[in-house]
């Protein structure tokens, strides 16, 4: 999938302990039902057979909605379970690295942390870069310094490529956010702890796309 065709307005990023106990894929597919577009399985703790098995059943899932699948950190998870990607962060596999392993339609997607990871990517052939985080979260305490609204503006300008924003995004920000430069929102809390993940996905989306007919 190309960079232009890639769904980037909802991005679902899981978090089983964010879930407060519900089961992580009837809250996938709720959040699927409700206008997620793309789906990162990212699992911190699991054995490297039930990081596969969960990812197939996954794949499985979000097959049926043509949502695409991308498993954080694991490109050997990735390719085990079929999926349609992977996200890497600045300590995970290097992109040259994950050109060489990775199909070649496969979706790559990178956190740039500062203004140099930025520049950097611009050399790459990447799928989306994730402006992470925009705001400071307790769902991911160990993040850099956060980018906030004039960092995102600052790397819209100088990135090639489609901007995800992720790290306390909510409905609140989220028109804000798009009109500062980002393409789409990554989200975990919003909607793995919302009360009504299908309603909190629907919601998002609807601010995503008001923030891009609304663009400044
Ligand atoms: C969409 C998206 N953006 C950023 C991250 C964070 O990646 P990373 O910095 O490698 O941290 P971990 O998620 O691996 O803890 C992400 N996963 N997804
Ligand atoms: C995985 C990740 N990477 C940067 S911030 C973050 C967590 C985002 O969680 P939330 O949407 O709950 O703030
Ligand atoms: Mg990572």
């Amino acid at each position: 999938m190309s960079a232009s065709t890639l769904p980037l307005d909802l991005y679902l990023v899981t978090d089983e302990a964010a879930c407060l106990g519900r089961d992580l894929f009837w809250i996938v597919e709720e959040a699927v039902k409700g206008g997620v577009s793309l789906v990162q399985l990212r699992e911190k703790n699991l054995d490297t057979r039930d990081f596969i098995d969960k990812a197939s059943k996954m794949k499985e899932l979000l097959a049926p909605y043509n949502v695409p699948l991308i498993i954080n950190d694991r490109v050997d998870v990735a390719l085990a379970a079929g999926a349609d990607g992977v996200h890497v962060g600045q300590s995970d596999m290097h992109y040259h690295q994950l050109r060489q392993v990775l199909p070649g339609q496969s979706i790559v997607g990178i956190s740039a942390e500062n203004m140099a990871n930025v520049e950097e990517a611009n050399d790459w052939e990447i799928s989306y870069l994730a402006i992470s985080p925009l705001f400071d979260t307790p769902t991911k305490p160990d993040t850099g310094t956060a980018w906030g609204m004039a960092g995102l503006q600052q790397a819209a300008k100088v990135s090639r490529h489609p901007l995800v924003v992720i790290g306390g995004i909510n409905t609140e920000n989220v028109t804000q956010a798009i009109q500062h430069g980002a393409s789409g929102i990554a989200v975990v809390s919003a909607i793995c702890s919302a009360a009504f993940p299908g309603y909190a996905a629907e919601q998002l989306r609807k601010a995503v796309i008001s923030g891009k007919k609304n663009r400044l």
